[in-house]
């Protein structure tokens, strides 16, 4: 580890020897960010800068598998001075995969098609599913463990065979997570046989990004950064924050600006230019902030910034989406031995789950965890999915913040009627609970109606920008909470072996109105999933980019990370991020040929 560690460092980039022009400049190393810049450095007659605000992490704690649970505060944006709670934004080489929960799971089919439904060809299921195999390299469980928790997948049908980032399964699961799958077929929820290959409503098992021998988490700087090493044409700075994109008289993106982490604004900053492409992987929160300190943005948000107006596009910075998500607690009153109480609460427990480890089995082994249900809104609520479809279809746009003007209002209302067709059916989700033995459910609203807003602050267009979750703001969303915890109780009920009892919000909490309460008063408004505030749709209802992912207005500028979304998705990010990364590339290659 300590010379993979020097020879990393020695690879790193200096301010002062930085060329003054790259072929492409990539703004983020984030996990889009290093994808994008490994395969355009592939070509080494191309040259390529990635500027990234974080640094590398060197601590060895952050490939073990436990480490998944833990978001090292180094390796995040400092956003205490945002008031919402819960705020993740990567600040590290690799972004979100250097530091995420580990969960690799993906969208159904229909999650990418309604992205090709908003006018973007080539990004349905189709277009998209031979990118999520370019990124992976599957390994299955091991054979005893398969066989004892019924295990299936398909690699043909999802997976790849030789890509960066690699998919597979820790050695150990709780066995109350046997008795909790079983209890959602006995409700009526579909097995799926392998989760990753678009099919929709269902429950299923899922790997984890981890490497094949179980012993480090597989992300984007071992997948994408390390193995280039013999690519001088590939750098990466480190501790620098790209400030602005500047641009000639033809609006053409000619440069950016940046200046060292931490330093007074405006100090010390220094121009790159690029020769092709610059290319914003900055993540949900800093792509639209960068767009919008470059004069590109709603025009308000600029004028109440000082920025100069170079585009009036109001879409940079709306359409903010990410997976809300509520708790439910049960306590299982005859658990089944051992379950995850015992690891946290008996010292010889504790101790075997330690030796274990050192084989790199038991607990430790396990991330976030490898079940979950993904469940469509007629299967969530057989009888009353019909009434909550009405009730969005007779929406406008009355319940958007303020920022949405007459365009992005429209591409609002374009996704509302996507969204109600998704949910008058069981081919995508509106709710995923995953589970592992525990007793609470985590209960994330996979398709929110309501809408969020990134924007600079007004007084200081460097500070972290303003945001607004506007979290349940539409009450549609209230609407399917209400059913998804009446159809959580079934489940539980469904788990008789456990005798589960009802802790919060309660058996007393019946009435659609108290449940309401209890969901408004409880629910947190991220699962780290931001998304979407630069979306791929038409100009003219709110987008930013186009399908090639080119920024509106202008030329020689793209977006490759999470931001271009239009809507999220029904899963887990990262895997996505790394095909439309992948996408991403070879789309900016095939401009440049
Ligand atoms: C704590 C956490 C847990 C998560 N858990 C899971 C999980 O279990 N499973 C899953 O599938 N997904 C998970 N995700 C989500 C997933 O990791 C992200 O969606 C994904 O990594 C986003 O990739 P990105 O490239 O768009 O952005 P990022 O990976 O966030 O990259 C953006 C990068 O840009 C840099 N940057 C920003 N502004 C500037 C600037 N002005 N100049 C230079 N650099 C800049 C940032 O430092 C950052 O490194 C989690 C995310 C987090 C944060």
């Amino acid at each position: 580890y300590p010379s993979l560690l020097n020879g990393l460092h020695e690879r790193l980039i200096n301010a002062r020897d930085i060329a003054p022009s790259y072929d492409y400049i990539v703004v983020g190393g984030g996990q889009s960010g290093l994808v994008i810049g490994s395969r355009l450095s592939e070509d080494t007659s191309s040259t390529v800068l990635v500027v990234e605000y974080g640094y590398l992490d060197n601590n060895p704690s952050v490939l073990e598998p436990s480490s998944a649970v833990q978001y090292p505060s180094g390796d995040l944006y400092n956003l205490t001075s945002i008031a919402n709670q819960g705020v993740y934004a990567a600040a590290v080489v690799g972004g979100g995969s250097t530091i995420n929960g580990m969960m690799f799971n993906r969208g159904a089919a229909e999650d990418y098609d309604n992205w090709e439904a908003l006018n973007n060809p080539g990004w349905g299921w189709d277009g998209i599913l031979p990118y999520f195999k370019k990124s992976t390299t599957f390994t299955p469980p091991d054979e005893a463990v398969a066989k004892d928790f019924n295990i299936t997948w398909d690699i043909d049908a999802a997976w790849g065979t030789d890509g960066p980032i690699h998919a597979s399964y820790p050695s150990f699961y709780w066995p109350g997570a046997k008795i909790q799958l079983q209890a959602f077929k006995d409700i009526g929820i579909p097995y799926l046989n392998e989760g990753a290959a678009g099919e929709g409503s269902g429950v299923y098992w899922n790997p984890d990004a981890m490497t094949a021998d179980k012993r480090q988490r597989s992300y984007a700087r071992t997948g994408y950064y390390d193995p280039a090493t013999s690519r001088t044409n590939f750098n990466l700075l480190t501790g620098y924050r790209v400030n602005e994109v500047e641009f000639d008289s033809n609006l053409h993106a000619t440069g950016v600006t940046l200046q060292v982490r931490g330093g007074a604004n405006g100090e010390g900053v220094t121009t790159v230019k690029a020769n092709k492409e610059i290319i914003l992987c900055a993540g949900w929160l800093h792509t639209p902030q960068v767009l919008q300190r470059s004069g590109v943005g709603p025009k308000a948000i600029l004028d109440a910034a000082q920025v100069p107006v170079l585009v009036d596009l109001p879409g940079v910075g709306a359409n903010f989406q990410d997976h809300a998500v509520a708790q439910m607690s049960y306590q299982y009153t005859t658990d089944v031995n051992p379950n995850p109480r015992g690891v946290r609460t008996n010292q010889t427990f504790q101790q075997w789950s330690n030796e274990q480890w050192l084989d790199r089995k038991g607990p430790r082994s396990i991330g976030v965890g490898n079940t979950l249900a993904c469940v469509g809104l007629p299967h969530v609520d057989p009888t009353g999915y019909q009434a909550i479809v009405a009730k969005i279809k007779a929406q406008t746009a009355e319940y958007l913040p303020e920022i949405y003007t007459d365009v992005t209002k429209k591409g609002w209302l374009a996704q509302r009627d996507i969204l109600a067709k998704n949910f008058a059916g069981n081919k995508s989700g509106v709710i995923e609970i995953p589970f592992s033995g525990q007793g609470n459910a985590a209960m994330s609203l996979e398709k929110p109606l309501s809408r969020g807003s990134v924007t600079l602050q007004p007084g200081d267009k460097y500070a972290e920008p303003a945001l607004d979750y506007h979290l349940l703001a539409n009450p549609a969303d209230v609407d399917i909470m209400v059913s998804v915890f009446k159809f959580a109780r079934t489940w539980y009920a469904a788990q008789t072996e456990l005798t589960p009892q009802e802790q919060s919000p309660g058996a007393s909490v019946t009435t659609d109105e108290a449940l309401a309460k209890a969901i408004q008063q409880g629910m947190g408004p991220s699962t780290a999933h931001g998304c979407c505030t630069a979306a791929m749709m038409p100009r003219d209802i709110g987008g930013v980019v186009a399908s090639d992912l080119t920024v509106y207005g202008v030329t020689g500028l793209s977006v490759g990370d999470i931001s271009m979304m239009p809507l999220i998705p029904a899963t887990h990010t990262c895997s996505t991020v790394y095909a439309l990364a992948e996408k991403a590339a070879d789309l900016i290659k095939a401009r440049h040929k």
